[in-house]
């Protein structure tokens, strides 16, 4: 079987500090992967190196089979591979319209019947096109991840790339907004690589996952052998108890 994503001892180097240190996994078709670890161990660096946002000094990334060993992408790799950020305030341009927002893209990619698939967009996010002439800043917290979710998918991607897309907003607007997700992977057959640093989230909505720290994977294990508590490294049992204590104390 083709991978939907692999990744092959990617190393990302920033100056003198090794980001990422061979890192490698593989994520199957419609699969939603997880990834989690310490702040700082390296998950939005593996995201962003997989987007060509940060070069990788080795390693392969591939696509559906197609190898890329640097950062350099072709238009044509987007459409296939969109990423959502963590920060709806920050990765949409407050004084664009939901409009242009999402026009920009289907331009890009030499999309026509522009207006029906803009509509279509609103209504699958949830929104409606009453939003559409509404400027980004006019927009709530979860409002804005529901444009950015469906600015990545207007183009009809394969791959989406999740960067703690609910970690910054309410926690009631979190399970909206992963359902959401979880609703648009099923509906469409995408395949998901998510970042979060809350493992009942990724307990959730993954499959599987890889547990990281200092730019390494520690372990690659299943969903079920997490809640089976089946966990090979001391790390992994760490995190699990950090986040249940910090669950007992909310
Ligand atoms: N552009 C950059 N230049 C220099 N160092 C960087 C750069 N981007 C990330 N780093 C460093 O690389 C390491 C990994 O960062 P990264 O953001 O990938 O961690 P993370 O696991 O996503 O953390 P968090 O959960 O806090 O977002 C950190 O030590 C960070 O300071």
């Amino acid at each position: 079987m083709t991978h939907a994503l692999a990744v092959d001892r990617m190393s990302v180097r920033f100056e003198d500090f090794l980001a990422l240190n061979e890192v490698s996994l593989t994520v199957a078709p419609g699969e939603s992967f997880g990834l989690v670890g310490e702040s700082g161990s390296g998950k939005s660096t593996l995201l962003r190196a997989i987007a060509g946002l940060n070069a990788f000094e080795s390693g392969i990334l591939s696509i559906d089979g197609r190898a890329y060993s640097d950062a350099s992408r072709a238009k044509s790799f987007y459409r296939t591979v969109q990423m959502v950020f963590q920060d709806p305030y920050g990765s949409l341009h407050p004084r664009q319209t939901v409009d242009r927002l999402l026009i920009e893209p289907l331009l890009i990619h030499g999309f026509d019947d522009v207006d029906r698939r803009i509509a279509r967009a609103l209504d699958e996010v949830g929104l409606g096109s009453g939003f559409r002439f509404r400027y980004s800043h006019q927009l709530s917290g979860g409002q804005r991840q529901r444009v950015a979710i469906a600015r990545a998918l207007i183009v009809e991607p394969k791959i989406l790339l999740l960067d703690e897309p609910t970690s910054a907003l309410d926690a009631s607007i979190q399970a909206e907004i992963l359902n959401l997700l979880e609703e648009m992977r099923k509906v469409r057959g995408l395949t998901f690589l998510m970042v979060s640093h809350d493992l009942a989230v990724i307990s959730h909505m993954c499959d599987r996952l890889a547990v990281m720290r200092g730019g390494e994977v520690v372990e690659t294990l299943t969903v079920e052998q997490l809640r089976r508590r089946e966990v090979s490294a001391d790390y992994t049992r760490q995190l699990m108890v950090a986040s249940e204590g910090f669950r007992r104390k909310v």
